[in-house]
């Protein structure tokens, strides 16, 4: 993959068809526009380029602000990578990039020499306060010999699709509604890390404790089925998520224990999908309350992930 860091440095001889957007998730809406950027690129010989900001506006303008992603930036890249983008314009923000007009910010499109399509989503803003839209960039580029290809927003269970939405129901633990608007299950990758080792010593039951990347969002806590991923091999499994009250933890912890698996994981690379909110973490009376508890949860998830 080809990462550039501005719009000046697209190549100027080779026709180009832009895709924009934030594009957190790559969900089902942003994949109908990233599919559409490519058959336009197609039609016109172009290239296709996906343009995407990092690190979210958001937390640029208002540092305080804390946003919990879908994906990291090289997940991102290496989703648009499979869709078949090989070039991609990573924007980092500023705030004078922001609080730009939408009028000066579409006069810095039509000096890109070899731009011949955009394409975005009906809902698209752009320039300070989001004041310009989809139909300011179509009605400036009319005559312009720019093609602007404007795509219906995808909806779903009565709702747009939105990073933002799909954000809450991960939140709230609903990763298999999340799964469903991203097109794939919610994935996280991170470190393992050692956690108090009751796991092995008392329970046992072993868990792998999982560290996300600081920006991540995390699903509620609660018991979940999930795929485990570590080199290359996927394992059905199961995950808590909380602060282990029947010990009282008072950090939060994500554990996973992975069903027929007994290697040493620390310096593999790993990653959880989350497939389906099994229950709420729960404070149990005893150790053995709370082991009856997890086999019976192993079982659901069995019967989830079919296994
Ligand atoms: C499937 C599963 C379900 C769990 N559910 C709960 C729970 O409801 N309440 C709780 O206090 N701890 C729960 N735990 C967490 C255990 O308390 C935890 O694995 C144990 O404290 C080991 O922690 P350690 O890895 O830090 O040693 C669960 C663990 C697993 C694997
Ligand atoms: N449901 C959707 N259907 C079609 N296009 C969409 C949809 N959601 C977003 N888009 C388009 O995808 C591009 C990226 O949008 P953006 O990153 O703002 O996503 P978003 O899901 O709307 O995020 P947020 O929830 O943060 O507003 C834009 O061109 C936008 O118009």
């Amino acid at each position: 993959m080809n990462i550039i860091k501005t719009l000046d440095q697209l190549p100027e001889k080779r026709p180009v068809v832009l895709a924009f957007g934030f594009f957190d998730g790559v969900h089902r809406g942003h994949q109908a526009v990233l599919q559409a950027c490519l058959q336009l690129a197609r039609e016109k010989k172009a290239m296709p380029v996906a343009v995407t900001f990092y690190p979210h506006p958001l937390t640029v303008l208002l540092p305080s602000a804390s946003i919990q992603l879908l994906l990291s930036e090289s997940e991102k890249e290496e989703l648009f990578k499979q869709m078949g983008f090989e070039t991609t314009v990573v924007i980092s923000p500023t705030e004078e990039f922001l609080g730009q007009s939408a009028g000066r910010f579409l006069q810095s499109l039509s000096r890109i020499t070899s731009l011949c399509g955009i394409v975005t989503g009906e809902n698209f803003t752009f320039g300070k306060n989001a004041e310009g839209n989809a139909e300011l960039l179509n009605s400036y580029f009319l005559d312009k010999g720019v093609f602007i290809q404007i795509v219906k927003l995808e909806k779903a269970e009565g709702g747009v699709i939105s990073s933002t939405r799909i954000r809450k129901c991960i939140l709230q633990g609903d990763v298999k509604k999340a799964g469903y608007f991203l097109g794939r299950p919610y994935r996280i990758c991170g470190d393992i890390i050692h956690g108090f080792r009751r796991g092995t010593e008392v329970l046992g039951f072993p868990t792998a404790n999982l560290k996300p990347e600081r920006e991540r969002a995390v699903p509620g806590d609660g018991v979940y089925a999930t795929r485990a991923f570590i080199r290359g091999r996927q394992y059905p499994s199961v995950t808590n998520v909380g602060t282990n009250p029947t010990f009282g933890n008072k950090e939060r912890s994500i554990e996973t224990f992975i069903f027929s698996f007994d290697e040493k994981i620390y310096d593999a690379p790993f990653a959880l999908e989350w497939i389906e909110k099994i229950r709420e973490e729960k404070q149990f009376p005893d150790i053995e309350a709370l082991c009856r508890q997890i086999e019976e949860d192993i079982k659901r998830a069995k019967q989830i992930l079919e296994v």
